[in-house]
C-alpha cells in the first residue's frame, strides 16, 4: 500500500488553512500547516514532505523568500503559490524562480485538487525518467562492470572523480582484468554527449603501420598509401584516444608520441602540416613500464606524461568476492545470446570457480561461462560443461609422470592455438600473456 503523500500549507487566514485543509485531507493527503513563513519552514525542516503550498503574502517573510531557500534546500520539492488576484505579477516572478504554478485567490477547491494531482503525476514522471537515466548511464559506464568486492567499489568511485578531469591516465592490470571497460567508464561517466572513443591496441597492429595508424598520412606517403587517411589521433579529437598494451609501443614512436603530447599537434606522415588535436589519453599495460624504464626499453618522460593519474586494476584471485556476480553477470548475458535459461551451477561448480586462479582474469571466467552456456544441456551449470583445465581442479591432481613443465607449457600452447584457429592474439589472451611473449615461447618450443 503506498503511503499518503503529505502536503504543507502556509497561509496567514486560519480560515482558509481550514478550509484547505480540510478538503485535501478528505481526498486522501496528509496535510500540515503553518500561519506564517517562518512555523512554515520550521515544518519543512522536520522533512518527509511531498509538496508545499504557500501564500505569497504572509506576515513575517514572503513566498518568494521561502521558495527560494526551498529550492536551495529541498531543490525537488514541488511549490504551488497561492496569491491575491491583484499580484499574478509575483506569481510569475515565481514561477520563474522554480514554483510549478500558482492558484489565485479565492481558491477553488476542485482546481486545487487537479493542481495537486498535477504535481504528484509529473512528478513520478520525472523520477521514473531518472532513474531509466540513470540505468542507462550505468549501462554505458560502470553498469557494465559488475564488482562488489571492495576493490572494485573503491575502483568505481575513483572512475566517476578521474572522470571529472582532462589528466592523462595510465591503467595497469593483469590481461583480462577489464583495463578497456575501465577506460570506457571514464570516458562516459564524464560526459553527455557523445564525443568520440578510440580504442588501438598497440599489439595488435604490426609495427611498421602502427605509426600511420597513429598520425594518419597523406596519398602515396608510403607503398600503400593510396588515400590519405587521419590518425586515431585525430578521430579522437575532444573524445579519449584508449591506447591499449602501450607497452608494446617500439621506442622510435614512443618519441613521436611524446612530442605529440607536449605540443597538442600531430603531422600526418607524408605530410608538413601542423594540426592541433586536443585528446585525452588512457592507456593501459599489463607489463611493468618501470622496469622496462630501468632496462632502458621505455622512455621515462613519457611514462611520467602518460601516468598522471594512475588505476591499479587487481588481478580476480584477489578479489574473489567478484566472483559470483560475474558469474551471474556473465549467465544472463549469454543465455540471452543463446536463447538459454540456465538458472547457476552446482556447488562443485562454485567451488571449484571460487578456488581456481584465472590466470587469464575476467575474460578467463567469461570464456568459461560462455562455453558452459552453450554446451550445457541441463538447467545448471555442471562439471562436465567446464574445461578440462577447470575439471581436473576437483579431482585428484593429474599424474605429471614423464612429462616436465616445458613439455606441459608446449602442448598448452598447441591446443590453444588449435582452439582459435591459428590465431596468436586469442590464443595469447586466452592464456594471459602477451602476443609477444607468445611468439617467443613459440620459438623456443620450435613452433614457429
Ligand atoms: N568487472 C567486470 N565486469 C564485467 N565484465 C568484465 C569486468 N572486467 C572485465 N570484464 C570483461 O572481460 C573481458 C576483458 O576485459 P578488457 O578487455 O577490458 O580487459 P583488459 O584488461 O583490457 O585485457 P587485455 O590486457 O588483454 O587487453 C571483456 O569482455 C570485459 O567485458
Amino acid at each position: 500500500m503506498s503511503t499518503k503523500k503529505r502536503i504543507l500549507l502556509i497561509d496567514d487566514e486560519p480560515n482558509t488553512l481550514k478550509v484547505l485543509s480540510a478538503f485535501l485531507t478528505k481526498e486522501g493527503y496528509e496535510v500540515g500547516t503553518a500561519k506564517d513563513g517562518r512555523s512554515g519552514l520550521n515544518h519543512l525542516q522536520e522533512g518527509g514532505w511531498d509538496m508545499l503550498i504557500t501564500d505569497l503574502k504572509l506576515p513575517d517573510i514572503t513566498g518568494l523568500d521561502i521558495l527560494e531557500q526551498v529550492k536551495a534546500t529541498w531543490p525537488k520539492l514541488p511549490v504551488v503559490m497561492i496569491t491575491a488576484y491583484g499580484s499574478i505579477s509575483n506569481a510569475v516572478q515565481a514561477m520563474k524562480l522554480g514554483a510549478f504554478n500558482y492558484l489565485t485567490k479565492p481558491v477553488d477547491p476542485d482546481e486545487l485538487l487537479l493542481l495537486v494531482q498535477n504535481v504528484f503525476e509529473r512528478s513520478q514522471l520525472l523520477e521514473e525518467n531518472q532513474t531509466m537515466r540513470r540505468q542507462l548511464r550505468d549501462r554505458y559506464s560502470l553498469g557494465n562492470m559488475v564488482g562488489k568486492s571492495k576493490a572494485m567499489q573503491e575502483l568505481f568511485n575513483l572512475i566517476e572523480k578521474v572522470a571529472q578531469y582532462e589528466a592523462n591516465v595510465l591503467v595497469t592490470g593483469e590481461t583480462g582484468t577489464g583495463k578497456e571497460l575501465v577506460a570506457r567508464g571514464i570516458h562516459y561517466a564524464g560526459q553527455e554527449e557523445n564525443l568520440p572513443f578510440v580504442p588501438i591496441d598497440c599489439a595488435a597492429v604490426p609495427e611498421t603501420l602502427l605509426e600511420s595508424e597513429l598520425f594518419g598520412h597523406s596519398r602515396g606517403a608510403f607503398t600503400g598509401a593510396a588515400e590519405q587517411k587521419k590518425g586515431q589521433i585525430e578521430l579522437a579529437h575532444g573524445g579519449t584516444l584508449f591506447l591499449d598494451e602501450i607497452g608494446e609501443l617500439p621506442l622510435a614512436l614512443q618519441k613521436k608520441f611524446l612530442r605529440f603530447l607536449q605540443e597538442k599537434e600531430i603531422v600526418r606522415l607524408g605530410e608538413t602540416r601542423r594540426r592541433k588535436v586536443d585528446v585525452r589519453i588512457i592507456a593501459a599495460t599489463n607489463r611493468d613500464l618501470e622496469a622496462e624504464i630501468a632496462a632502458g626499453q621505455w622512455r621515462e618522460d613519457l611514462f611520467y606524461r602518460l601516468n598522471v593519474i594512475s588505476i591499479e586494476i587487481p588481478p580476480l584471485r584477489e578479489r574473489r568476492d567478484d566472483i559470483p556476480p560475474l558469474v551471474n553477470h556473465f549467465l544472463a548475458k549469454y543465455n540471452a545470446q543463446n536463447g538459454k535459461a540456465i538458472q547457476g551451477m552446482t556447488g562443485e561448480v562454485m567451488e571449484v570457480f571460487m578456488a581456481y586462479d584465472w590466470p587469464g582474469n575476467v575474460r578467463e571466467l567469461e570464456n568459461v561461462i560462455e562455453r558452459a552456456v552453450v554446451l550445457c544441456m541441463g538447467d545448471s551449470i555442471a562439471m562436465s560443461c567446464l574445461p578440462p583445465k577447470l575439471q581436473e581442479r576437483s579431482a585428484p591432481a593429474p599424474s605429471t609422470d614423464g612429462v616436465n613443465l616445458m613439455e606441459m607449457e608446449k602442448r598448452l600452447i598447441v591446443q590453444t592455438l588449435e582452439k582459435t584457429e591459428q590465431n596468436q592474439s586469442a590464443a595469447a589472451r586466452e592464456l594471459g600473456i602477451s602476443r609477444k611473449q607468445l611468439r617467443t615461447k613459440m620459438k623456443h618450443h620450435g613452433l614457429l
